[in-house]
């Protein structure tokens, strides 16, 4: 692997470290973590995808080739059709009476304002880590749980485990790599911070699960 996502993946390296050693990770992978904890994460991460899924049709309009609009909005239906049935199935219907958390709000606006603000390479960079720290957690889950059938977390974890879910990351980083190097070193170090902000915000969001984090009253 070489190019842009090598070097940001080696960069996020503590990054993703701690990602591993956050105590609802390890608890999702041994099936310990509370249900309670569980529910709030899949009520926010639902609110999550549905700013996550315009973020990614924000890709799709941007994108300048054919293979590249239709793998993004794709992914937008995906987000917002495929797995959120995956917390349907869960916590069911989130409805507008549930506030996004400091967390999730920030997450969110975050990856919208790279879609509002910034360029489609900057854009894409700030989505990969939503589609390759899960895809890199799930396979690590995935390997270590072996049989899902009777794990209480097994429909998440074959969730991003999926082989054709690692197949979409695999393309968002190619996408990167081939971004980066038509660009010039402003934008380049502009994916870099997308990259490295969206990967801090995927160790916040579980770890604002495991807290359950509120708003100040
Ligand atoms: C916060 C978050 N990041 C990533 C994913 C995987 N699409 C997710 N469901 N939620």
């Amino acid at each position: 692997m070489t190019g842009f996502c090598a070097r940001v993946w080696e960069e996020t390296a503590s990054t993703r470290d701690a990602i591993d050693a956050l105590p609802f990770v390890r608890g999702i992978g041994d099936g310990s973590l509370s249900r309670e904890r569980f529910d709030y994460y899949m009520t926010q991460d639902a609110l999550y995808l549905r700013g996550y899924a315009r973020a990614l049709a924000s890709a799709a309009s941007q994108a300048q080739t054919s293979d590249e609009i239709a793998f993004f909005a794709k992914a937008a239906h995906g987000a917002i059709v495929v797995e959120s049935s995956l917390h349907e199935g869960t916590v069911g219907s989130v409805g507008e009476e549930v506030r996004p958390s400091p967390t999730c709000t920030a997450y969110t606006s975050y990856v919208l304002s790279l879609a509002h603000t910034q360029g489609y390479p900057e854009l894409v960079a700030g989505i990969l880590p939503c589609f390759w720290i899960y895809t890199d957690v799930g396979e690590r889950l995935t390997a270590k749980a072996g049989d899902l059938t009777e794990h209480p977390y097994g429909e998440w974890i074959a969730t991003y485990g999926d082989e054709e879910f690692a197949r979409s990351t695999e393309q968002v980083k190619a996408i990167a790599d081939r971004l980066a190097e038509g660009a010039g070193e402003a934008t380049v170090a502009r994916m870099r911070e997308a990259f490295v902000r969206a990967t801090a915000y995927e160790w916040m969001f579980w770890d604002a699960a495991w807290r359950q984090e509120t708003w100040p009253r």
